[in-house]
């Protein structure tokens, strides 16, 4: 047993990352730090000083013994310095909680924002992975207060430490068997804890996928984005069923291991009561045989259930940490997380010509885990101030290529150019201010409609009026108008005065953000889908006027959104396959004329 504890003391101080913690919390929180270290310091030296006056007094008392006055001043005295040890004692120990709480409310926010921090700055390819989101969900089920339950932990542990050395160095000074022995009857203890915290990390990462299973459940049947489609397909009780026998499964997990700590714990509590009453014995019966003092007997009775409490504590607060190690692992794997889309190291400048193009050459590309390629040999021209527009049928890579012109994502093979040079040779998010796309599963932001459009350029210092022209181009000013408090009204229905606006106004106002944008191209991935059949046309009879001296790339399965586009690219199973002007695809008759031709789609079915 005992091997196994120097084994688990020995991975507990591997595992527990316990000076990256320390980095992290001295980075989060210098100045309370200080101060925290400065008070267990303080607090220390008071907690020595009032054990220490206390001996004193009782040195005095039992040296002059009882009904003798002449060690009257020299008690007073005594008394009056333990007494005033004890009460700054107990005072820095209350301001210190609020020290620790304040340290501990420091670092919470520095992790949540490191966590946001690093999860913004992960590109889309992580999304793909089950792997991420269990580390993401571990990482944030660190909350607010597991932060605080560290740092009152760490806090715990430095202030256990001390005032065990203090202690210890007392009960030595009465008989150095003491401590050890007690030492001993405590170990048990925390070894069934740290072992209960080990199968408890252990399940947590066996269930977190099952875990982020159930809070999906839940949200689907809590949130409003799927309230519609619950409610009329009759959803509710057969979710709910799932989701509560998901939940049982978890329960019973954490159940069986919680009593096996229960039956161990009842033992090794057993054992360190014994312990704690074998020492008083030993100090009793040495008293009556005359080996200890009343001094001794005295202070040991005031020492030694302290240091009982004191070891108690320590393996209280050890295990916690312990316990809640794994969050912070999860904090620390998702910080170290590298993007896979390099930067590159010598970023060139983005070329400032009023005209600029886009090509892709030879692309390939196959999505991480995916078995098949999604995009096979593709080359296609953007040239400055033009439309070009892809076509093709449903899941012909049309989407995909988006996702890499704006650099979501890297080709497999093959090269994308901007005015000839490779994109990669670009700092990502200067290039990425090039590209504004609207995609099919665009942003709805519950947000102002002004702030809404101002999304598209948050960098910048733009008038009200260059917003309004955005909303304008779009179509969008015709319903923001209508709203009492114009621009500033709040979109959705999640926050207080909100107003919910249709699926076309909110792709009106994802278009506005695009035109907002000082991106040199636009892409609209269906991005007109929710627009009524005038409003598209309105959009697109006009659309060059309404983008300026920009290139476009419009995706839509409607001709009608299409057939003003200078060049057409057709993708079928991820290959271009036709491309032309509308014109020349529809004289073609091929996969084009097919695509659109309602006739032929009639005669193809
Ligand atoms: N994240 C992904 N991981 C793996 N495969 C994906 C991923 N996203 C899309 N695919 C696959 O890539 C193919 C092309 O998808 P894409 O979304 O580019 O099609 P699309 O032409 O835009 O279709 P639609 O017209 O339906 O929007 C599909 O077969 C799809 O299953």
């Amino acid at each position: 047993m005992i091997k196994s504890f120097l084994n688990k003391l020995h991975k507990l101080s591997t595992n527990l990352n316990l000076l990256r913690i320390l980095k992290l919390i001295w980075s989060a929180s210098k100045v309370w730090t200080t101060v925290s270290i400065a008070f267990i310091i303080v607090e220390s030296v008071l907690f020595f000083s009032s054990l220490y006056m206390l001996k004193k007094l009782i040195d005095t008392v039992s040296k002059y013994g009882i009904n003798n006055l002449q060690n009257e001043s020299e008690v007073i005295k005594y008394l009056s310095l333990a007494a005033l040890s004890a009460i700054s004692y107990a005072a820095i120990k209350a301001i210190s909680s609020y020290i620790t709480e304040k340290q501990s409310g420091e670092v919470a926010e520095y992790i949540d924002s490191k966590i946001h921090e690093s999860a913004i700055g992960l590109d889309l390819s992580f999304y793909e992975s089950p792997e991420y989101f269990d580390i993401l969900k571990r990482a944030r089920d660190m909350g607010s207060d597991r932060p605080n339950l560290i740092v009152f932990s760490i806090v715990d542990i430095a202030k256990n430490t001390m005032s065990l050395i203090v202690i210890a160095s007392m009960l030595v000074a009465i008989d150095w068997r003491l401590f050890p022995i007690l030492a001993l009857f405590v170990i048990p203890t925390l070894w069934v804890r740290i072992n209960f915290a080990d199968s408890q990390n252990a399940l947590r990462i066996a269930q977190t996928a099952l875990e982020r299973k159930s809070n999906y459940l839940s949200t689907l049947l809590t949130a409003d984005t799927h309230a519609k489609e619950i409610r009329s397909f009759g959803l509710g009780d057969y979710l709910r069923k799932i989701h509560v026998a998901i939940r049982l499964d978890l329960l019973s997990g954490r159940l069986k291991i919680s009593k096996r700590r229960t039956y161990k714990e009842l033992l090794t509590s057993t054992i360190a009561a014994i312990g704690f009453f074998a020492c008083i014995a030993y100090i009793a019966i040495g008293s009556i045989h005359g080996r200890t003092s009343v001094g001794d007997i005295t202070l040991f009775l005031v020492a030694f259930p302290q240091a009982f409490n004191i070891l108690q504590g320590l393996s209280s607060s050890i295990s916690t940490l312990y316990q809640n190690n794994i969050f912070v692992k999860s904090v620390f794997e998702l910080f170290d997380l590298k993007s896979s889309l390099p930067e590159a190291e010598h970023p060139i400048p983005i070329p400032d010509d009023s005209l600029i193009d886009l090509e892709i050459k030879d692309l390939n590309f196959t999505y991480p885990h995916a078995k098949r390629p999604t995009l096979t040999n593709i080359n296609i021209k953007m040239p400055a101030g033009k439309i070009v527009a892809v076509v093709g049928m449903n899941g012909a890579g049309k989407s995909t290529l988006i996702k890499l012109m704006c650099r979501l994502y890297d080709p497999s093979s093959g090269q994308i150019m901007l005015n000839g040079t490779d994109i990669r040779r670009f700092e990502s998010r200067a290039y990425r201010k090039e590209i504004c796309a609207v995609f099919q599963d665009f942003g709805k932001y519950n947000v102002s409609a002004a702030d809404n459009i101002r999304f598209g350029d948050i960098d910048g210092i733009r008038s009200e009026e260059e917003l309004q022209e955005a909303a304008k181009n779009s179509g969008a000013d015709s319903f923001i108008d209508t709203f009492p408090a114009g621009y500033q009204t709040i979109m959705g229905r999640i926050f207080e005065d909100g107003h919910e606006v249709s699926i076309g106004q909110w792709q009106k106002l994802a278009i506005a953000r695009a035109f907002y944008s000082k991106s040199r191209f636009i892409i609209l991935d269906e991005a007109t889908s929710a627009l009524d059949a005038n409003a598209e046309k309105i959009l697109f009879d006009s659309f060059r006027e309404r983008i300026g001296n920009r290139a476009a790339i419009i995706i839509s399965h409607r001709q009608s959104a299409v057939k003003h586009a200078d060049y057409i690219y057709m993708l079928s199973n991820g290959k271009i396959v036709e491309a032309g002007t509308n014109e020349a695809l529809m004289a073609l008759q091929g996969h084009y004329f097919k695509l659109f031709n309602k006739d032929s789609l009639h005669h193809n079915s």
